[in-house]
């Protein structure tokens, strides 16, 4: 799910490990975090105390969900996720059940970020581990250096828009734009201070890849 949740407000009921990892997703994603738990982790009482997430220290009761964009259920017993679940569905907001992804309305994928480039893996509720697996082996091929990748291809692309009407031209030009030869090509900057000579280049890169 690709969804903007800066500053919106996001529910996780439970304090434990598993709410630690969805909390992080959260606060990476500029969310407004509310914590409903007895306990909180050590790591998730030091972003509380951070003031990084509000904590309401006890069991759950319906009005905590209310007027959510998200929840996260993710105690450790199985009938109070399923009473998060009846809940929020009776509120229609999204919500995830941790310890059974079929229940509820969403589930997470394995995330690796680069910047502005988002790659997700998820089997689906079969295999975590896999999905965790996949995104090890991304992070390998897409390394840091693609956070600048995406920096330069925004500007690159703006340009394109300015400046080319053809719309099939456009998408010919910006598919020579991403080989990873032509990424690295764009790192020294300086055709991007010069609009036709990055345009003849372009078109240049596009007919090596028509040939
Ligand atoms: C991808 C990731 C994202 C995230 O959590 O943000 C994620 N789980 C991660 C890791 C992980 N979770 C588990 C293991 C141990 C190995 C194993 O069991 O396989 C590992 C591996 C590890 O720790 O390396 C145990 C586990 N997970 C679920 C159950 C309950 C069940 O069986 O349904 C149990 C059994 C509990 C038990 O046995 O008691 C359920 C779900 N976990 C999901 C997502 C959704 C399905 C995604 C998919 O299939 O692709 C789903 C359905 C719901 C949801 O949480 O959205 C995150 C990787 C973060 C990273 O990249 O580091
Ligand atoms: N989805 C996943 O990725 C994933 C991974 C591993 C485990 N699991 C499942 O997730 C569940 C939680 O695992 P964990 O390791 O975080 O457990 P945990 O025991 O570390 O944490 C459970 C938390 O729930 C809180 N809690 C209990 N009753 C509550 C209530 N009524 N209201 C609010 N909070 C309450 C506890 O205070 C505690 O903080 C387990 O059922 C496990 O099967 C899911």
């Amino acid at each position: 799910m690709m969804m903007k949740i800066e500053g919106r407000r996001c529910i996780v009921v439970g304090g434990g490990k598993v709410a630690e990892r969805k909390t992080e997703g959260l606060l990476q994603a500029k969310a407004n975090v509310t914590i409903v738990s007895p306990r909180l982790t050590p790591l998730l009482q030091q972003w509380s105390e951070a003031g990084s997430l509000h904590w309401i220290k006890r069991e759950a009761v319906e009005a905590d969900l209310t007027g959510a964009t998200l929840i996260f259920a993710a105690t450790d017993l199985p009938e109070i996720n399923k009473w998060v679940f009846e809940v929020a569905e009776g509120l229609a907001i999204p919500v995830n059940i941790a310890d059974d992804g079929e229940l509820g309305s969403f589930i997470n994928p394995a995330v690796l970020r680069r910047g502005e480039l988002v790659l997700t893996a998820s089997a689906s509720g079969a295999g975590p581990a896999l999905a965790t697996r996949i995104i090890q082996e991304l992070s390998a091929q897409y390394g840091p250096e693609y956070k600048r990748y995406i920096e330069t291809l925004r500007a690159i692309r703006a340009i394109v828009k300015d400046e080319v009407a053809d719309a099939s031209e456009r998408r010919a030009l910006l598919k020579a734009a991403v080989t990873d030869e032509a990424l690295q090509e764009w790192q020294s900057g300086s055709l991007l201070q010069d609009k036709e000579r990055l345009i003849a280049r372009l078109r240049q890169r596009a007919d090596e890849l028509k040939g």
